[in-house]
Parts: C-alpha cells; structure tokens; sequence
C-alpha cells in the first residue's frame, strides 16, 4: 500500500534541485552552504519517513559534493552530479508506504503531465477525463516556460505535439528527466523516425485520445512511479546482496533479498518480481538447480532469471542458458551494467506478461489469468488459514449508456472503472475484468464483513464520479455481490457464490452490494 509522497520532502527536493541547477551553473559559497544544508535536511525528513533510496541516494549526493569548489571539475563529473540530484528530486516524489492498515488506498493525488502544445487547441473535456484517471494536465505553449516548469518539477511524463513537417525539434536543450512522448497529426515512418531519434519512448496521435495515452503511459514503467520494477535477489552472500539492492533502488527499482535458496519460492509468491537475480553458486542447493525448480512453477514459468557468476567458461554457461536462464552478469558487476540489464530485462517481462495476462482495453487482468492467480490465492488462503473476499461486479444499465451516449463513451466508462479499482484496491487484490461490463475482485487477508464496508465505500465514490462525452455529461453506478471462503471449497463454488449475491444486487434495484450470509443462502 502506498500513498503520496510527504509534500514537505517533494517542495525541499524541488527547492534543492532549484538551487543545485544554478550552483552548477555558477558556483558560488554562499549558495554552496545554502545547497548543503537542503541536502542535510533532506537526509532527515528522508530518514523520518523511512524512504531508504531517497536516503542512499541523497547520502551518494552529498558523497559527491564533498571538496567540489575546491578544485575545476570536468564535464563528466558535473554530469554525474546533475544525474544524481535529478534522481534525488525523483525519489523524493515517489510514492511512500503508508501507515495505515486500511484494505483502501486514499484517493491519490493527481499525478502531473507537461505537454508543449503551442497554438494547438485541446480536444474537449480532455484535462476533466485525464483527471478521472487520477491525472493532472499542464499545458505549456512554449519551450521556455516548459524549461522553467521541468525546473521546479518532474512529472510523470513530458508530452511534446509536433507536426514533423521539417521544423526543428526542440529537444537537445531539453532532456527531460522523465518519460517522453510525441503527438503528432502525421503517423508515417518519417515522422515516427525523428521521434525516435529525438529520444521519444512514445508516439501518439493528434488529437489527443485519452485511452491512447492512458496505454501508452501503462507501457511504461518509469511513468508509473506507483509501480516500480521488482527484483528479487537470490545470493547467500548478505553483503553482496546487500550492495546490489542499494545500486537497484537508487534507481527506483524495488527489490527483496533473499538468502537460502529454500526461500525463494515463497519469497517469488509474496513479491512477485519481474526479474530474479541469483547466484549460480549457493550452499543449499545449485542456482541451476534452483532455476528448474522455479521453471516448473506454471505461475513464474516466464519470470526472467540472470545469472551471478564468477564463471567464464562458454560451456558452463551456455549448459544453464539451456534450462531457460536468460542470461549472466559475471561478477564483478559494474553499477552501470547491472542497472541496464535488470531493468531492460525486467521491463520486457512486465509489457509481454501484460499483453498476455492483461484485457486489452482496461488493463486490468483477463478471465484466464484472473482464474489462474485466483486458485493460486485460494490455496494460499486455505494453507495459512486467512480470509479472502471474492467480489463480482457489474456496471448498471450500461446498454443505455451506450445507447444514449455512443461506444466511445462506454469504453471510456470501462476504463475509467478499471483505474478508479486500480488506484483504490491494494496492490495484493486481483482485479479482473470478467466479461463485457462484469468485473471481479479477489481480496487476500479480506472477510466478507470488511469486503462490504469496502466495496460500499467504493460504490458510493465512483457515482459520484461525472463522465464526459461529446453528447452530454453522466453519473455510473455499478451493483456488486461478494461473499468469502468460509463454507467453500474451491474457486467455482466461491466465483458462483459472489455471483448469485451480484444478481441479488441487480434485482433488489441496482447500485448496491450484497454480502453472502447463512440466511440469503438457498433463497431464491
Ligand atoms: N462500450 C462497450 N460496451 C460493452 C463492452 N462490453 C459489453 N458492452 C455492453 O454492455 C451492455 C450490457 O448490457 P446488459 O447485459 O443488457 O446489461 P445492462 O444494460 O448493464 O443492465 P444491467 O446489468 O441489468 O444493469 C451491452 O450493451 C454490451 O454491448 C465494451 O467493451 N465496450
């Protein structure tokens, strides 16, 4: 569980970031002290909300700034400092791990996006949906103020429109610290070319389609700082472990340290990581021998796996790439080498697994990979004894919205649904979108009891939210029926049970929640 980041940490690592730019501009004594001492105060509040690396790497700024008006300093070196305080003012703003132990996540802050559009009118009622996804738009009609805004700020992402019609692109003095996209009226090789060129993660059409953005921005994962990449490293040595996590979270990845070999498949359960890092030699038992026993685990079949080695020899290697190992870093690693190849490796994963496992329009899980988690989670409940709330879930009337508002619009509400449950619900549930307009929750850890507070909660929330489309405003409600494991002895049973409480809901007149009991049971 996660919320926004404290406001004090982000507004003193702006500041900081503020004043460090000119300092490397310009030193100067007094704005060194001034610099050194946000850094100190960062470190504190950092150290207070137990953010460990915004911590690591405020400690590696300060590390780097050490001695620096003593002496000239070359380019390389003034690169690496800017880099690391863009990192720091990145970290800052990440989101912390909440206290509370609430089955909700707090409605987020909206997360901010720049785009540089200048003349270019904005499609209708475009900044109301993106905000409905928990999304804030800045428009910015020139260069030089978006300049001074990526100053003070970072975003989740940059959006640049351009018509590529042969005007220079404005980017070399750019180089935003954050995803960037391209939107553009043309579509052709040429002008997808010189997006790629000008360092574009992303291409998208003109005018702006929300859903387009919306995918584009899932697909990439540094956009969604709410959802960092997760390695699990596998290595007996504490200490070696210990060094690599540090060099991973610096750079926003989250990882889990694992130590005996003989945990690990709990450990890929609980985490789920889209990598694993292990050592090719463990007292326990070989990383070979490891790697076969996580193989033939249907759940984590596709999980990447590198391998730590001291071993050179092509032969060895090559005999563990044939067990479906993806690859080796032989030690000793560079900081450098080990970043890039964990994180292309694992962001790979995660947008194949999506395409896979996830619903095209919604992103959220499909029917098939939905069942298969949900029996995972449904044996894990039953094994340790903890409740799990399944939830079935319907949007209401929703063949008149597509009647009177169009398909466009319905597909919207379809999304706009899926992000509201993705933004709300733990990250431990599994969402799914069952059928059409039907979706399905599960809950670990949940009972029935809570499972209804919550999904009332939620209920009476999302009719709250207006949706927009080009025919007229709207309010959508859904109705939902849920019940836990108690008395149930497999998925079926449990999926069926949730579902005849959802046709409850619908007949008893919609736009509420009915939870399983004793009494309704048998009735008709
Ligand atoms: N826009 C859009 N509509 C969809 C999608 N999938 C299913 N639908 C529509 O969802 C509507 C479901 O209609 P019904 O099953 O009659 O139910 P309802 O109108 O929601 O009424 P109740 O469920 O009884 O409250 C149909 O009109 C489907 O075409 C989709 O992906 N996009």
């Amino acid at each position: 569980m996660s919320t926004t980041a404290p406001q004090s940490l982000v507004s003193l690592a702006q500041e900081m970031d503020h004043t460090g730019q000119l300092l490397l501009q310009r030193w100067e004594p007094e704005q060194a002290r001034r610099f050194g001492a946000l850094v100190q105060c960062l470190q504190g509040l950092a150290e207070q909300s137990g953010a460990e690396p915004l911590q690591r790497a405020n400690a590696e700024l300060a590390a780097q700034l050490r001695g620096w008006g003593k002496r000239r300093r070359s380019p390389g070196e003034v690169m690496q400092l800017r880099q690391q305080l863009s990192l720091v003012t990145q970290l800052a703003s990440l989101p912390r791990p909440a206290q509370a132990n609430g089955c909700l996540q707090p409605a987020r802050q909206n997360q901010q996006l720049f785009l540089l559009a200048a003349d270019q009118p904005l499609p209708a009622g475009l900044e109301e949906q993106l905000a409905c996804f928990g999304y804030a738009l800045e428009v910015f009609d020139s260069l030089s103020t978006l300049q001074q805004a990526l100053r003070q700020h970072v975003p989740g992402a940059l959006i640049i429109h351009h018509d590529f019609a042969g005007g220079e692109l404005p980017l070399p003095q750019l180089r935003p610290p954050c995803p960037l996209l391209f939107t553009s009226p043309r579509r052709d090789f040429a002008a997808r070319l010189q997006a790629v060129r000008a360092g574009g993660q992303g291409f998208l059409g003109w005018p702006l389609s929300v859903r387009e953005l919306l995918e584009t921005l899932g697909r990439t994962p540094s956009a969604d700082p709410r959802n960092p990449l997760r390695v699990l490293l596998v290595e007996d040595m504490s200490s070696l472990s210990g060094l690599y996590a540090a060099v991973l979270n610096q750079h926003g990845i989250h990882t889990e340290e694992v130590h005996r070999p003989s945990e690990a498949l709990a450990a890929i359960e609980r985490f789920r990581p889209d990598l694993i890092l292990m050592d090719m030699h463990m007292p326990e038992c070989s990383g070979q021998e490891l790697a076969r026993i996580i193989r033939q685990q249907q759940l984590m079949d596709g999980i990447p796996i590198l391998f730590l080695t001291m071993e050179k020899a092509q032969g060895v290697q090559l005999d563990a790439l044939s067990l479906g190992v993806d690859g080796y870093l032989t030690k000793p690693v560079s900081s450098e080498e080990l970043v890039v190849t964990v994180s292309t490796r694992a962001s790979r994963y995660r947008k194949l697994r999506s395409y896979i496992a996830t619903d095209s329009l919604t992103g959220l899980l499909n029917h098939s990979h939905l069942f298969a988690q949900l029996e995972y989670e449904f044996a894990r409940a039953q094994r340790e004894r903890k409740p799990l709330s399944m939830v079935m879930l319907d949007l209401d009337h929703f063949k008149q919205v597509n009647d009177s508002y169009g398909h466009q619009a319905g597909d919207e509400v379809l999304l706009s649904l899926s992000r509201f449950l993705r933004e709300r619900l733990r990250r431990s549930d599994l969402i799914g979108r069952y059928g059409g307009e039907e979706f399905a929750i599960a809950m670990p850890g949940v009972g029935s009891e809570q499972a209804l507070r919550l999904m009332n909660e939620l209920r009476e929330s999302f009719a709250r939210l207006e949706h927009v489309s080009p025919r007229g405003r709207f309010l959508q409600t859904f109705s939902a029926g849920l019940c836990d494991t108690q008395g149930v002895w497999d998925v079926v049973a449990l999926v069926q049970r949730a579902d005849s409480m959802l046709y409850r809901a619908k007949a008893a007149g919609r736009n509420q929640v009915v939870a399983w009991s004793v009494a309704l049971d048998g009735e008709p």
